[in-house]
């Protein structure tokens, strides 16, 4: 499976504020960036803490790319996939809706009443993990489901995990020209952090976009 990372952050290395209001830090060229990289990739992915914040829907919007998915074969959209240790995502979620297929993927502990609500909306649950969804066989069962290209939009908990397991090939970062601050708003890498083997990147290009900047690393 190849996996992209995507993300916006500000200037000071924010994705959203102390209170995780979701922010756009993307100017319009950007989010159409986005929806191209979305349209290309079999499945968007996010962290419950991403879907518990902001409600996304995760599709893709441009129609001629919707219609050249199909062209090729492909589903309309890309599936939606949450990581979420203990099915917390909110059964009227947008996530949920018949847009696109979507797979949550929950620890073993999950509580069976809530996995079977949301089965129940016609999402497919896989376990993987016990107390907190064990990423490395997550993704596994994924790519068992046709999903060869996955792109992760966030947040910050769940990119740091995917580091930390060695899972990124690529990640992209749009530096958006505006400052957030707070010391407990989120960043692109939280969980506990590195104090050594740090992941190590390869600049790949650098573009200017909404008074901003791209930056598109491959992973070491
Ligand atoms: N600017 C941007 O591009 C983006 C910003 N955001 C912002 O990020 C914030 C949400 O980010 P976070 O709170 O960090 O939540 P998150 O979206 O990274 O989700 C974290 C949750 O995922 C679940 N999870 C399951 N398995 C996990 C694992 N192995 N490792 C880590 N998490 C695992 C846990 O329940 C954990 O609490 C929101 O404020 C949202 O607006 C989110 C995405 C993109
Ligand atoms: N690329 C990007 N730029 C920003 O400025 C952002 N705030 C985000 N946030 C991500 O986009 C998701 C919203 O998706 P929908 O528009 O609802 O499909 C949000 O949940 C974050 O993952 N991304």
């Amino acid at each position: 499976m190849h996996v992209v990372v995507n993300a916006a952050m500000s200037a000071d290395g924010k994705l959203s504020t102390h209170d995780r209001e979701q922010v756009a830090i993307s100017g319009e060229a950007d989010f159409d960036r986005v929806d191209g990289l979305r349209a290309d990739s079999d499945a968007v992915m996010v962290g419950v803490g991403t879907v518990l914040a902001d409600d996304p829907s995760l599709t893709v919007d441009d129609p001629d790319r919707i219609a050249q998915r199909g062209d090729r074969g492909d589903p309309p959209q890309p599936a939606r996939v949450v990581a979420d240790s203990r099915a917390r995502t909110p059964p009227d979620a947008q996530i949920l809706d018949d847009e696109a297929e979507t797979y949550l993927v929950v620890g073993e502990r999950a509580a069976t009443e809530k996995v079977e609500r949301l089965e129940s909306t016609g999402a497919t649950v896989i376990a993987a993990g016990h107390d907190r969804v064990d990423l490395s066989a997550g993704l596994d069962a994924l790519e068992s489901h046709g999903i060869d290209r996955l792109m992760v939009e966030g947040g910050g908990e769940l990119i740091f995990s995917l580091f930390a397991d060695d899972l990124v090939d690529e990640l992209s970062v749009f530096v958006g020209p505006m400052l957030i601050g707070g010391r407990d708003a989120p960043t692109l890498a939280d969980g506990d952090g590195f104090l050594e083997g740090f992941p190590v990147l390869d600049l790949r290009d650098v573009e200017q976009m909404d008074g901003g900047v791209l930056l598109r690393w491959d992973v070491a």
